[in-house]
């Protein structure tokens, strides 16, 4: 698995790079560039600067054939390189979105009706329709199981070849066209009809088809936009009011000029910035249903996360039985187990596993026929209602205490202490009860996972609250908060508790993120600004999350707001280089255009460039080959280390503003010192 995943990593092949290139020259086309303002007007000044060039006469202009060459050659590789950079950041996802073609090879499937088998196409099913899949077929489509269970080999779409159990009813139904079913036999209710698949979906945001730009990205535009036309306007009154002091100057030298002033740097990687920055994600086996999402990701300020699975392994396993009340420690095993032979809960398994470790013979007979009463996170509590009339629960104490009380039953005085004992080492005491009498405890031990207290310190640094909202009691979470580390916690929550959080932190205007993965987290995913459902998780969370980890590891999250955020800086961060470049060569090359007019003016020459000439050609020749060089950091994003945005942002004025404003004198003097010499 890991090198399949690996592969997936390498794809910036030598491929990629020969079909950017071909691509670079096809996005040519004025219909591609003019959903990029600047380098449009940067393209339409190549094809005046041609003209010039080749037909000086109908301009009525000077001939200079060597010099107006140069310029159109340097503007033509200027807009080259910018659709370089663009084609370079699409190759990948559409490298990946070929590999997923290849899984959606037309299947046929058995459909269900009315009870008889019919095989037909799975291109024809729709939504609503049943489907038998034995092993070894493709799954026709996404869907969700309603009967069975079998184990999956999700690869084609997740990269991760070992099969993952999925069965009826819970939070693993949710089943994916185009994955196999490697054993058993399930029947699946199909959600989706044909074109709207998750297959499809993931094909056409990794191809970046549905792209649209964030809000964020046509704020940056209208900026781009703006300075664009104020330069355009300065140049365009420059030449009359030069002529009007006795100054000539000629189009292709306004032209450089234009170029050189507008911010052709952010302008032409503005839009690799974001699709590597989706890419990364992708990349991360996280999907992305959209640019904003991610953006959004980069501008939390509070991070929900659920305790167990996230923060702690999960395993939450059966560890001790504790008498209370007088009980003795077999009666607590033997209704823990009652309480547990249908509870598919891993808890609920763990109990019976515990007790097989312990060589503890226990009779489950007594539960046969009996009602099951599945775990639920309402209630709080599992158990059964035997056939003789008995009423045995197993649950969070609290949920217990309540409905022994509610049943006329009395608490033992030693509960509490004891439950005290468990809850404050970390672990999850669950209350054994039978109608009116508590015979004690399960101690339900997890781990919290390594590395979690470094990881929220460094959310902490981002300036990223945390809360853990976990169904367990406050001092298991109080426990478990200050191992991880985590900021806050509420315990005993509900499902709708969530949703209180997420709508409270957002009334005082903050950004929320959250994971999950059942029916009962989609209200609150769909509620958070960044929600990131598992794949392993119900079809409805899917759906209401903007986000999904193909992996299914909710702690992810934390590195998705990373990579949110260093996506924002590194286009803050060129941003910044861009206009302080430009800013920088508006120095170099006014002077040499005057120089040019009034030769006496030699003082303007600060730079000591070789000639007027030199310097403009120099000047424009550094304004397109600092987009090739970017390419890389926008591409990777800028090194990112946590800390507030307020210090991030200073020290990216000082890094790329500064940078941006010493690089083209630097660069520009280099170019002008090699270009003079055959000028
Ligand atoms: N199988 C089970 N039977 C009875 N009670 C259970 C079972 N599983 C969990 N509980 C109890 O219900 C509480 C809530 O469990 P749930 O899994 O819903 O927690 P949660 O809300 O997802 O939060 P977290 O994931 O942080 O524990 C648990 O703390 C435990 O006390
Ligand atoms: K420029
Ligand atoms: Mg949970």
């Amino acid at each position: 698995m890991k090198q399949q995943r690996q592969q997936r990593k390498k794809l910036l092949t030598g491929d990629i790079v020969k079909q950017a290139a071909i691509d670079s020259v096809m996005k040519l086309s004025p219909a591609a560039m003019i959903k990029n303002p600047v380098m449009f007007i940067v393209e339409i000044g190549t094809v005046v600067v041609l003209l010039l060039t080749l037909f000086p006469s109908w301009f009525d202009a000077e001939e200079r054939f060597g010099f107006n060459l140069t310029v159109f050659l340097i503007l033509l590789i200027t807009v080259l390189f910018a659709n370089f950079a663009e084609a370079l950041a699409e190759g990948r996802g559409k490298a990946q979105a070929d590999s997923l073609k290849k899984t959606k090879r037309e299947v046929v499937a058995s459909k269900l009706v009315n009870g008889e088998v019919v095989v037909v196409q799975a291109s024809t099913l729709r939504k609503g329709d049943s489907v038998i899949v034995e092993q070894g077929e493709m799954i026709p489509g996404d869907g969700e199981v309603i009967e069975g269970l079998a184990s999956v080999d999700e690869s084609a779409i997740t990269g991760e070849s070992a099969p993952v159990i999925k069965e009826a009813g819970g939070d693993f139904s949710s089943v994916t066209g185009g994955t196999r079913v490697v054993s058993d036999r399930i029947v699946i209710r199909i959600t989706n009809d044909p074109g709207e698949s998750f297959i499809d979906r993931m094909i056409s945001l990794v191809e970046g088809a549905k792209r649209q730009k964030t809000p964020n990205e046509i704020a940056l535009n209208t900026l781009l936009i703006s300075l664009t036309l104020i330069f355009l306007i300065v140049v365009v009154t420059l030449a009359p009011i030069a002529k009007y002091v006795g100054v000539d100057l000629e189009i292709p030298v306004l032209i450089a000029l234009l170029v050189c002033l507008i911010p052709t740097t952010i302008g032409g990687l503005l839009s690799a910035i974001g699709i590597a920055g989706m890419d990364r994600v992708t990349q991360f086996n996280v999907l992305a249903m959209s640019g904003k999402a991610v953006e959004a990701a980069g501008d939390i300020n509070t991070m929900i996360l659920d305790k167990t699975g996230t923060i702690t392994f999960g395993n939450r396993m059966a560890s001790e039985f504790v008498p209370v009340g007088g009980a003795s420690l077999a009666e607590v095993a033997a209704w823990s187990a009652i309480s547990s032979v249908q509870d598919e809960t891993p808890e609920g398994r763990s109990v019976l596993e515990l007790l097989k470790k312990q060589g503890t013979a226990y009779d489950t007979a007594l539960a046969e026929g009996g009602t099951f009463i599945e775990f639920k996170a309402e209630t709080r509590m599992s158990g059964v209602d035997l056939t003789n009339g008995r009423l045995v629960r197993k649950g969070a104490v609290d949920a217990v205490k309540q409905w022994i009380v509610a049943q006329g039953g009395q608490v033992p005085s030693e509960l509490d202490a004891e439950t005290e004992r468990i809850a404050s080492a970390g672990g999850t005491p669950l209350a054994v009860a039978v109608d009116t009498r508590i015979y004690g405890l399960i101690y339900l031990k997890d781990t919290v996972k390594p590395g979690m207290k470094e990881r929220f310190e460094q959310l902490r640094r981002m300036g990223i609250r945390t809360i853990m909202c976990t169904g367990d009691n406050p001092l298991t979470a109080a426990t478990i908060a200050k191992e991880a580390g985590v900021d806050d916690f509420i315990a005993e929550s509900k499902p709708e508790d969530k949703i209180a959080v997420i709508k409270r932190e957002q009334a005082q205007g903050k950004l929320v993120a959250m994971t999950g993965d059942g029916t009962n987290d989609a209200p609150a995913l769909a509620q958070a600004d960044v929600g990131l459902a598992m794949n392993s998780g119900t079809v409805a969370a899917k759906e209401a999350a903007n986000m999904v980890d193909l992996d299914s590891d909710p702690s992810k999250i934390i590195e998705v707001v990373a990579i949110g955020k260093q996506l924002l800086m590194t286009r803050g961060a060129l941003t910044t280089f861009s206009i302080a470049n430009d800013v920088a060569k508006y120095f170099a090359i006014i002077p040499a255009i005057f120089l040019l007019a009034i030769p006496e003016m030699s003082v303007l020459n600060v730079m000591q460039l070789g000639s007027p000439f030199s310097a403009i050609l120099s000047a424009l020749l550094f304004n397109a080959i600092i987009i090739p060089l970017l390419i890389p950091l926008a591409m990777k994003g800028v090194a990112y280390k946590p800390m507030s945005s307020a210090k991030l942002l200073s020290r990216n004025l000082v890094v790329y503003g500064l940078g941006g404003v010493i690089a083209p004198f630097i660069g520009i003097k280099l170019i002008d010192m090699i270009v003079h010499l055959w000028i």
